[in-house]
């Protein structure tokens, strides 16, 4: 069913970059059920991905030997990943986790020095500063993809989470870690403002700007109970086995719900975040004009008041 809607959409508009990304996503859905543990899945290198539960992702950065540094070609993998799971039917939810010793280190330095040779390359300025905003939009993008994502994206951190981890997780809508799981806005350390996410997820993440900013500005270490205090995690396990297992699990509950609520769910809360809250009644009212007439609803509605089995959901 899945192919033949795939060729019918290639037949309609057989050039277009959407068909090609669903294209790609049916490579990878061939593959999907590779045990995340086993390496790098499908055309990714830094990606290992798997389906575990049903209508559940589990995507796992995976340079364990780097500590899962963030280099070019992971910011690449991240948007490509997250974006062709949000056009995935047979996904609902996503959890991110990461192999080997830490989360991640943050971005690769190694990566930072090469760019300081390429710009050493050119004496122009203005196209210097080219070189360094395409860079930039493209990690940003990278991040924001987790955000853009209509399905629910948990985060799931043991030990280190440096930098751009930081940025990473506040894009996702659900964080959990392990007890001996850190934080650290390290950018200043590095010498730049952090400038992918952070600055402006984490306030929202934490509800404080004062401990937001003592963050960014000096770069420390938060640990597992002072990211659960301030609402950054909102559950930690005593180790790496419990958290993914903790974060699947969570995964399969959502999805198992009405895959049309749950993403019109999380489309308005990620709206009213920037906006008023009459313009998040105005926005989920015009949502629910067209959601409320759904089989979803109909049919949730009925098994709640005859408490009859779960209801099945149509793909989306
Ligand atoms: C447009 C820009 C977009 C985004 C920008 C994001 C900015 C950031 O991400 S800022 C943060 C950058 N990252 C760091 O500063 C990480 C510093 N590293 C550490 O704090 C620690 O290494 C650790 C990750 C907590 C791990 O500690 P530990 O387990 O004790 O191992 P180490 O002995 O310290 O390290 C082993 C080995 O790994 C190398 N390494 C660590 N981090 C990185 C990294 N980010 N990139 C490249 N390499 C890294 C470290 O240098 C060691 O290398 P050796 O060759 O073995 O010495």
């Amino acid at each position: 069913m899945w192919l033949s809607r795939m060729n019918t959409l290639m037949k309609l508009a057989p050039k277009s970059t959407a068909i090609r990304t669903i294209q790609m996503q049916t490579q990878r859905n061939l593959s999907a059920h590779a045990h995340p543990e086993s390496g790098p899945t499908g055309h990714f290198k830094t990606l290992a991905i798997s389906s575990p539960k049903p209508f559940v992702f589990h995507v796992e950065l995976h340079r364990p030997s780097k500590f899962n540094a963030i280099n070019r070609q992971m910011w690449l993998e991240i948007k490509e990943c997250i974006d062709g799971l949000a056009i995935n039917p047979d996904c609902r939810a996503i959890v991110v986790s990461a192999a080997g010793k830490h989360f991640t280190a943050g971005i690769d330095l190694n990566d930072m020095m090469s760019l300081g040779q390429t710009l050493a390359e050119t004496d122009d300025y203005a196209r210097k500063g080219v070189i360094l905003e395409r860079m930039i939009k493209l990690y940003q993008d990278s991040m924001s993809s987790l955000e853009q994502c209509p399905k629910p994206v948990i985060t799931a951190v043991h030990k280190a989470c440096i930098g751009a981890g930081v940025d990473l997780i506040t894009a996702s809508d659900i964080r959990y870690c392990t007890e001996d799981a850190f934080f650290q806005v390290k950018e200043v350390d590095i010498g730049m403002a952090a400038d992918v996410g952070t600055l402006q997820r984490l306030p929202k993440a934490v509800g404080s700007q004062s401990l937001a900013r003592e963050l960014c500005f000096t770069g420390r270490k938060f640990e597992a109970a002072e990211a659960h205090s301030s609402g950054l995690v909102s559950r930690v396990f005593p180790d790496k086995e419990s958290l993914l297992s903790g974060a699947l699990a969570l995964a399969e509950v959502i999805a198992s719900k009405s895959p049309i609520a749950v993403q019109t769910t999380k489309e308005n809360l990620t709206y009213s975040l920037e906006h008023t809250n009459q313009q998040g009644l105005d926005h989920i009212r015009l949502l629910n004009k067209l959601n409320l007439q759904s089989e979803d609803f109909a049919q949730a509605v009925a098994a709640q008041l005859t408490k009859d089995e779960k209801p099945v959901f149509a793909k989306l």
